[in-house]
């Protein structure tokens, strides 16, 4: 195994009729354990290169590794079980399940990851225990644990979909803009929780932003623009 996380080669994408790659990455690595920021404009591919980093979408030539695996050579199913295993995913819009309490929202986590349920088992604890654990530390209350995820203010929902990320110590925290809603304070005190959790259980973190001024919160940080080399809106017909 290489200390690489992530590897990309020769990467681009195209969506479905699209005239222009939005993607053409030559060459990016993430090795295990850091913490990366990649920043971006609104539209400039950052989500969609977290999707194809995730296997949801597959790219139009060249690889991406994760964990060593060439996500290309995996099938569907291949891919699937790669992300529900080693892959938490902090969505802009949280994603969770509206009437299930804050505690319901975590289990699910890893009720089809059983990498995931394995870990949590060989630290002595059970998927609820675990769950709790990752609430307290994210600073939700018992109550809260047990309201529905409708109930809660933004910010405590948004710490809910951070311990969902992290239950049983996915290899990858995958972060799309999750801070975006927060005000500076609230928004600095979630990154740090963030920090804590993935180097508490050895987990890589990749988080996109538009937002310049988190720049200064993370060791490493990579401009989209940098990394990319299509021809961005606006700059393919000059
Ligand atoms: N499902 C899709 N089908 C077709 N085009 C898409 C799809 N999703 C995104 N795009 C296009 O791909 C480009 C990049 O979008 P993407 O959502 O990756 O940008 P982003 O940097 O994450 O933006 P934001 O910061 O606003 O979330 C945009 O031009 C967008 O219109």
């Amino acid at each position: 195994m290489s200390d690489c996380c992530v590897a990309i080669h020769g990467l681009t994408f195209a969506w479905p009729g699209a005239q222009q790659p939005v993607l053409a990455i030559p060459q990016w690595s993430v090795n295990k354990g850091e913490r990366v920021l990649v920043r971006g404009a609104s539209g400039s591919g950052k989500s969609t290169l977290l999707s194809l980093i995730a296997g949801i979408h597959s790219a139009s030539s060249g690889y991406i590794k994760v964990l060593d695996h060439d996500l290309s050579t995996l099938s569907q199913r291949q891919r699937d079980r790669l992300r529900a295993n080693e892959i938490g995913y902090i969505f802009q819009q949280f994603n969770l399940l509206p009437y299930l309490s804050a505690q319901q929202n975590v289990e699910l986590a890893v009720q089809f990851a059983p990498a995931r349920r394995q870990r949590i088992a060989q630290r002595g604890q059970t998927v609820a225990e675990a769950a709790t654990t990752l609430l307290n530390h994210l600073g939700l209350t018992d109550a809260q644990q047990q309201q529905s995820a409708q109930t809660l203010s933004v910010g405590q929902q948004q710490r809910v979909a951070a311990a969902r990320a992290l239950l049983g110590a996915p290899a990858l925290i995958i972060a799309d803009e999750p801070t975006s809603a927060l005000d500076e304070s609230h928004r600095n005190e979630f990154i740090n929780l963030l920090f804590q959790e993935c180097a508490e259980q050895g987990s890589t973190l990749l988080f996109v932003t538009h937002d310049a001024t988190l720049a200064t919160q993370f060791p490493q940080v990579v401009e989209l623009s940098e990394l990319n080399t299509a021809p961005q809106q606006g700059e393919a017909d000059v």
